[in-house]
């Protein structure tokens, strides 16, 4: 018998003679390797088919430049490297190459107050791009936290005085009941509204970077909205949190300007789109903040 040669329809010609911006595989299960941790990821990888009359490109030769990502800690050149392996095994055909990778980052946080700690996980793309040797990476990273509303808590503080005028009319006031009423439900007749919230921080880095500043960009973040949410809590970190929350009052457009300070302050940050998320408990719809820097609106 005659050995069979494969069919290659990728080779054939397009009857379509028109070139694509991208083509590619999504969702692709890896591990990567980041901060010492091996990673459950999922990447999106793609090159352009800049060759109208072509009909297909090579998925297997993208799938295979991953394996690069395996054996090396996550870095911007070694995003560069897997780019450059997608152009090589397309020439001729593909100018661009780009590449996502989904994961989450884990990180340890200790309690407020008690000696313990807890894993928090910080869902991150990382989203590179090579094009005539022009390379640009981009993080998105989500990050959950705490807000108090303060239009909330300064109706509450006066729902508050009321009913202290109302409970200590015509009394002489006694340190010993003011103190037994400021602990009884009375001294807190009215709670403010508190929620769940996110940030979504899109952020483009600069070409110099040896390493990716996720972490940083964690901590800094978390830094500046102050009310980061908690892992492991004993009733004393729960009461640490409770006055962490009621000393930073914000509304999501405080979030987003504190972020944007904060990102401005980072090295090696060349633009950012931020977008944050609060999770109103007051209504069944959120509030919502956006702020860009340098960061062009398609
Ligand atoms: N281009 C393309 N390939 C697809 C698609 N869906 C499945 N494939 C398959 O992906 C497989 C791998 O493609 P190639 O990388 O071209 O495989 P190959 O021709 O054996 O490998 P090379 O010799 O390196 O070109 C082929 O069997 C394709 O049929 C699609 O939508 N587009």
């Amino acid at each position: 018998m005659n050995a069979l040669t494969l069919p290659d329809i990728a080779a054939q010609a397009s009857r379509q003679a028109l070139p694509l911006e991208w083509v590619g595989m999504c969702g692709i299960a890896l591990p990567v390797l980041f901060d010492g941790q091996r990673l459950n990821a999922k990447a999106d990888a793609g090159v352009s088919l800049d060759d109208g009359n072509v009909r297909g490109i090579h998925m297997s030769r993208l799938y295979l430049a991953l394996e690069l990502l395996e054996q090396e800690s996550l870095s911007p050149a070694l995003l560069r490297r897997v780019l450059q392996r997608f152009l090589e095994s397309h020439e001729g055909l593909s100018s661009s190459a780009h590449l996502t990778i989904h994961t989450d980052v884990l990180l340890k946080r200790p309690a407020l107050i008690s000696p313990l700690a807890g894993w928090k996980s910080y869902p991150v793309s990382i989203e590179a791009r090579l094009k005539n040797a022009m390379f640009h990476v981009e993080l998105k990273i989500e990050l959950p936290y705490s807000s108090t509303c303060p239009c909330s808590a300064a109706l509450s503080r006066q729902l508050i005085q009321q009913q202290f005028v109302d409970d200590f009319a015509n009394k002489s006031l006694q340190h010993a009941d003011v103190l037994a009423w400021l602990g009884s439900t009375n001294g807190i007749v009215a709670t403010p509204h508190s929620q769940r919230s996110s940030a979504l921080l899109c952020v483009r880095l600069a070409d110099f970077l040896d390493d990716l500043p996720l972490i940083a960009i964690i901590n800094d973040a978390e830094a500046a909205l102050g009310t980061a949410v908690q892992t492991a809590v004993k009733r004393a970190d729960e009461q640490a949190f409770a006055l962490a929350n009621g000393q930073n009052l914000m509304f999501c457009e405080d979030a987003a300007r504190r972020l944007n300070l904060a990102l401005k302050r980072s090295t090696g940050i060349n633009a950012f789109h931020i977008r944050v998320i609060h999770a109103e408990s007051l209504h069944a719809h959120d509030a919502v903040a956006e702020s860009r820097f340098n960061w062009e609106v398609a």
